[in-house]
């Protein structure tokens, strides 16, 4: 028997295959797989053109089988088989695709099922397999023949038996090194995992003998272990099913046995997409928010299929960060793959997908909001964290498709709104959207700053997680609306001017110089208030950062001591004024005590940290004894 050498370039080629082109070794089987498949395909296509032949959809499939014992892994194909010339010049020239050739050639409208085209996918088998033999035989031949080769050494052809028509392929699967175990090829979970994984869409059955425990025939208590054939993929993706057909709980079912979470979907959205580009899409909203979700181990990305075929487990450009928590798959048939089928050639079809899934994404929650606002608000309360994210992050890019997503809690509704519904119900005259920040809605409705604003009939936002305020700083405005915290310095308030006069006389503001002095660079300023009410102190603070976020940033480990402008707001209305007034005049000590009570009194409600806790104690027994 004459041995045949690969051609030199195959030769080299061959080697870079098996030791670099893929990741990961299991992806053998699926190229065996899709190889298959395709040969199946091909019958099928031939039987549309030749009248001799029926395709009889029962008559074909795809049967795995390991043999432990001998190491052989066998895949079995009913498919188009090869002839001797196909064999020499498919198996034996890597990178000629009989398959690619055969769509070309047979021109069949849809004939893009067809899964191979590189030519190189079969020699992954050496991944695994010190020696491959492939008997054959094609449609076209009452001969069959038998390939064999160890990969290196070239390949040989000589005649065989086979009785029907299809290919049979034995790995014998190599022996374990010290770094490699291959043992994991010929056992029957792993092998059905596999299968599971990469190739459970593919249309025809795989089929594979596997042990089940079952009673006995004689003593029904008693288990055994039988051997049965079973079909181990799905077959036809729901993805390709009619969504008139298909029912929620098929959804979730499919939701579940992906493993997308151990929770039910919130929501799905199916599209499928028959235009520029084609794709389907199955995508989840989870009901809850995954453990890992806000840390860096949470891997966002969709499940990427070609064809049917896996290729990529977590396609992260296929989701924006800010959508990072859905879950689900795209198929399509047109990506340009690379080689390994392990990443994409280049990306503009995957951009065009990206692009159209986020919009699908977007109306899909838009419309939930509007029509299922009980629903909306549960995702919101799962994932409405990281959407403001998406608000605040890459400098405000994404802000405009994410601003009507966001809901923060009404003082006046007492419930989760949107900022379109807080514009519509905005007074006459109301310059702007009014928001405080505090650690929880009820501490926020008692900051003294909040009560004049709410006195006048103002609806005010509670913002209670630290990305909000620095979310909406990034928004601005809202259909032109400013935002405004209740704590700025230039809130928007009317006042009476008669007493503005009063509070601001040359007396008081001696008063406050003095004060400042005595608060020594703790505050920028100190000064009368518009907005208080009943209470006697608040700090407010100039500028851009607010003590909001000046807690923000001190607690992120590589803060820069980023601090507020800090200003002491007095109330003149209250009778604590007329005290420090007093004691001005009287009792430079008094007035010293009094000013760092109350400076600390304005931390405290301001959820910020005392300096000197004890001075701060024993100052307050001063004012008792
Ligand atoms: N089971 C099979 N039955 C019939 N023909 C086969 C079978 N396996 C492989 N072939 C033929 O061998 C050719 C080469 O296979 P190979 O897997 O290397 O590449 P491919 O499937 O064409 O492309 P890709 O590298 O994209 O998988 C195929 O195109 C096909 O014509």
């Amino acid at each position: 028997m004459e041995k045949k050498q690969f051609q030199a370039e195959s030769k080299r080629l061959l080697e870079m295959m098996v030791n670099s082109i893929y990741s990961q070794k299991e992806i053998f089987l699926r190229e065996l797989i899709s190889n298959a498949s395709d040969a199946i395909d091909k019958m099928y296509y031939r039987s549309l053109t030749d009248d001799s032949l029926s395709f009889e959809k029962d008559r074909y499939a795809i049967y795995v089988e390991a043999d432990k014992d001998n190491r052989k892994l066998v895949m079995k194909d009913t498919g188009i088989g090869m002839t001797k010339e196909e064999l020499e010049a498919n198996l034996g020239t890597i990178a000629k695709s009989g398959s690619l050739a055969f769509k070309k050639e047979t021109e069949i409208e849809d004939g893009h099922d067809i899964i191979g085209q590189f030519g190189v996918g079969f020699y992954a088998a050496f991944m695994v397999a010190d020696k491959v033999t492939v008997i054959t035989r094609s449609i076209d031949s009452d001969q069959a023949y038998k390939w064999e080769s160890d990969g290196t050494d070239g390949y040989t052809i000589e005649p065989a038996e086979k009785e029907d028509v299809g290919t049979v392929i034995t790995l014998h699967i190599k022996e374990n090194t010290d770094d490699e175990s291959y043992d994991e090829y010929l056992e029957e979970y792993r092998i059905k995992a596999i299968i599971k994984k990469y190739s459970d869409f593919i249309r025809y059955p795989i089929k594979m003998n596997v042990t089940v425990s079952k009673p006995k025939e004689d003593n029904e208590d008693e288990y055994a272990e039988y051997q049965e054939e079973q079909t181990i993929n799905s077959m036809v993706p729901i993805w390709r099913k009619n969504k008139s057909e298909l029912k929620d709980s098929d959804y979730e079912q499919f939701y579940q046995d992906k493993r997308y979470g151990f929770d039910k979907p919130l929501e799905h959205i199916h599209v499928s997409v028959d235009g520029a580009i084609r794709y389907n899409a199955i995508l989840f909203i989870p009901e809850h928010t995954p453990f890992d979700y806000y840390s860096k181990e949470y891997e966002k990305g969709l499940e990427l299929y070609a064809n049917g075929v896996l290729i990529m487990e977590k396609c992260a450009e296929l989701l924006p960060d800010y959508f990072s928590f859905v879950k689900g798959m795209v198929d399509s048939e047109d990506l340009s793959l690379n080689i390994s089928r392990e990443m994409l050639q280049h990306d503009r079809q995957l951009k065009l997908i990206a692009k159209n899934i986020k919009s699908k994404i977007k109306s899909q929650l838009k419309t939930m909001l509007k029509k299922e606002p009980d629903k909306y608000e549960k995702f919101y309360k799962a994932f409405g964290r990281q959407l403001k994210f998406g608000v605040y992050n890459d400098f405000g890019a994404n802000k405009d498709d994410l601003q009507d997503l966001l809901l923060f809690y009404s003082s006046t509704e007492k419930k989760l709104v949107s900022l379109s519904d807080y514009v519509s119900r905005m007074k006459e005259g109301q310059t702007y959207i009014y928001y405080a920040t505090g650690e929880s809605n009820e501490r926020i409705a008692k900051l003294p700053q909040t009560e004049m604003v709410a006195d006048q009939g103002y609806e005010i936002l509670y913002f209670t997680e630290d990305v909000d305020e620095f979310a909406i700083k990034m928004l601005r405005s809202y259909d032109e609306k400013e935002f405004m915290s209740v704590s700025s310095a230039d809130l928007d308030i009317e006042t009476d001017e008669k007493q503005e006069e009063e509070t601001n006389s040359e007396e008081n503001k001696k008063l406050f110089e003095k004060m400042k002095s005595i608060l020594d660079g703790k505050v920028k300023d100190v000064r009368t208030s518009k907005r208080l009410k009943s209470h006697p102190v608040f700090l407010a603070a100039d500028g851009e950062i607010t003590l909001e976020m000046e807690k923000v940033l001190q607690a992120m480990p590589d803060n820069q001591n980023v601090k507020a402008e800090k200003v002491l707001e007095i109330n003149p209305n209250h009778d604590v004024f007329h005290s420090l007034k007093q004691a001005y005049e009287e009792d430079e000590d008094k007035l010293k005590l009094y000013t760092n009570l109350l400076y600390n009194q304005a931390l405290l409600i301001e959820g910020l940290p005392l300096e000197d806790p004890v001075e701060f104690s024993q100052n307050m027994c001063k004012v008792m004894v």
